[in-house]
């Protein structure tokens, strides 16, 4: 519950408020109090009492006309008759009005929050295993392959950060159900489009930054890309950041807030770093996901808890214990050769999945990458450069995620990067099952990269069921 009063007072405090609009006369106060009982961005989802968010690029007025509700609140004066609080960002208002409408249950919840071109998921994996052996399964999370609100049940998420009020809804859940920790992925877009505007995480974690997400539905720049990536810090009481990234110094140049560093040029550096053992924080360390990049999200995800309350021996059996569907999955061929299943999907990642490969795999290896469509549009050209610098390596380029874009095209725009002749198999079944006849023994090698376990891809907009890249990888063993 929340009454027109509260909402009014949020807005003006935030110096966010305009006016309101009833019938054509302006008020600059509420004229009478109300009580709303639900908060809604969508006006397939409302009720007589919802204070409802007319928000978005794609918003219409038609979506409002024939609505029952008492108020609506919007930076447009959409004249439909509707009683309107007028504001000059509707996506703050948003989030301040749904922090304050489910009880503000940041409160009530130890907060960790990862960011980075790379490595969220995994490093919230690390986070969780490590916080559930502190608070015994008292951690929620929040991320881009699951979300859990009691620890245990899973579901998918559409977005990485979720809108504003699903956030603030599904944190007060999480803590009715008893959670005590919240691990979450924030991304560039959560910033950049106020899903968490207004709110402190008691942890904020910045893992790295490549050049990423550029593109017409996301930042237009890498400004403005690494500009949203680092209010995670400027929000957090403190912050967990990598030495060794890109602009490293201008990022420690702004932290205003206590913080811990790792990686070679800090006090925390990662040193005998082997497939499945390194050193760190005075420590040896078990871990099952290989690859230096996994042992830095694993060592920012110890910090980050040991700063939470956990303890060296809860860090060292959570890190041991941790898998990430999808990240860095290894399976055997009957012929001895190795398929790696493996998440990554732009360039960077993809150089560093390639070097965890090729100094153990030394007879043929192959790699199987398509890039999105209508998203990262830039990773075409990354990978494209990326593998025209590896002239031994096969590769099959197929769909992954085409969206409205014609796959067959990403395909040749990446292939345009690759002075040698590659193959384009769009059908993503038939490229595994290629790639993995072609293999003769224990020395060669099958990457397949980019979709993890998705078990789908988007195509013209809509989600299509896909058997996932491990399943495919399974069937021709
Ligand atoms: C750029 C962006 O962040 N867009 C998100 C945003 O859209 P928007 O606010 O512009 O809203 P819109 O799509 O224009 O829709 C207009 C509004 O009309 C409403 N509506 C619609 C139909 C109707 O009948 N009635 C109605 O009221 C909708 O509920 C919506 O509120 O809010 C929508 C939900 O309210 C999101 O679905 C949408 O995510 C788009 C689809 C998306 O793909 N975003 C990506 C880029 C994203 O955010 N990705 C990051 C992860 C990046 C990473 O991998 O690191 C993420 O955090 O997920
Ligand atoms: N620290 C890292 N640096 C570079 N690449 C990484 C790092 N961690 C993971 N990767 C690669 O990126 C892929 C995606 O990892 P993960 O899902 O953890 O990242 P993410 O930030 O959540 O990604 P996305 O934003 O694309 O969902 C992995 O499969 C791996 O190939």
């Amino acid at each position: 519950m929340i009454t027109l009063k509260t909402v009014v007072a949020i807005l003006k405090n935030d110096h966010n408020f305009r006016d309101i609009l009833i019938d054509g006369t302006y008020f600059n106060t509420e004229q009478t109090d109300f009580i709303f009982d639900s908060l809604s961005y969508d006006s397939r989802e409302v009720a007589s009492k919802t204070l409802f968010f007319a928000k978005g690029s794609q918003f219409k007025r038609a979506f409002l006309a024939d609505l029952a509700i008492p108020f609506y609140i919007s930076e447009t004066d959409y004249e439909v008759g509707i009683p309107a609080i007028i504001v000059n960002d509707v996506k703050h208002a948003m989030s301040l009005i749904a922090m304050a409408f489910y009880g503000n249950p940041q409160d009530d919840l130890k907060t960790l929050a990862f960011t980075g071109t790379k490595g969220k998921t995994t490093a919230a994996y690390f986070a969780k295993s490590i916080l559930d052996i502190h608070n015994k399964h008292k951690t929620a999370m929040f991320s881009t392959m699951d979300t859990t609100l009691d620890g245990k049940t899973f579901f998918k998420s559409q977005l990485t950060t979720p809108e504003s009020i699903d956030l603030f809804r599904m944190m007060r859940e999480a803590v009715s159900n008893g959670m005590t920790h919240l691990v979450m992925e924030v991304s560039s877009q959560a910033y950049k489009t106020a899903r968490v505007y207004g709110l402190t995480f008691d942890v904020g974690v910045f893992l790295n930054i490549s050049p990423d997400h550029i593109g017409p539905i996301e930042h237009p720049t890498f400004e403005d890309y690494f500009y949203c990536k680092r209010q995670l810090l400027a929000n957090s009481r403190f912050a967990v950041v990598n030495a060794d990234m890109d602009h490293f110094d201008f990022i420690k140049s702004e932290l205003t807030c206590d913080y811990a560093f790792y990686g070679d040029a800090s006090l925390h550096p990662i040193t005998q770093s082997k497939a499945f053992s390194f050193q760190a924080l005075d420590q040896t360390f078990d871990i099952q996901l290989i690859g230096h990049f996994n042992q830095e999200n694993a060592v920012a995800a110890a910090l980050s808890a040991l700063q939470l309350g956990a303890d060296i021996t809860d860090v060292k059996k959570g890190i041991a214990k941790t898998t990430v569907p999808g990240r860095m999955e290894v399976i055997k061929q009957a012929n001895g050769a190795k398929i790696f299943v493996d998440y990554a999907h732009n360039a960077d990642s993809l150089d560093k999945l390639i070097n965890v490969v090729l100094p153990h795999q030394t007879g043929q290896v192959t790699v199987i990458i398509g890039t999105t469509g209508n998203k990262g549009e830039s990773r075409r050209q990354g990978i494209g450069e990326l593998l025209n610098g590896l002239p031994n390596l096969n590769v099959i380029l197929t769909a992954d995620d085409p969206s409205f874009e014609d796959p067959a095209a990403i395909a040749r725009e990446i292939a345009s990067f690759i002075d040698r002749d590659i193959p384009i198999i769009i059908d993503r079944e038939v490229a595994i099952q290629t790639a993995m006849q072609q293999t003769s023994g224990p020395n060669d090698a099958v990457i397949i990269a980019g979709k993890g376990v998705d078990a789908y891809q988007i195509v013209n907009g809509v989600h299509t069921p896909y058997a996932g890249d491990k399943n495919i990888a399974e069937k021709y063993l």
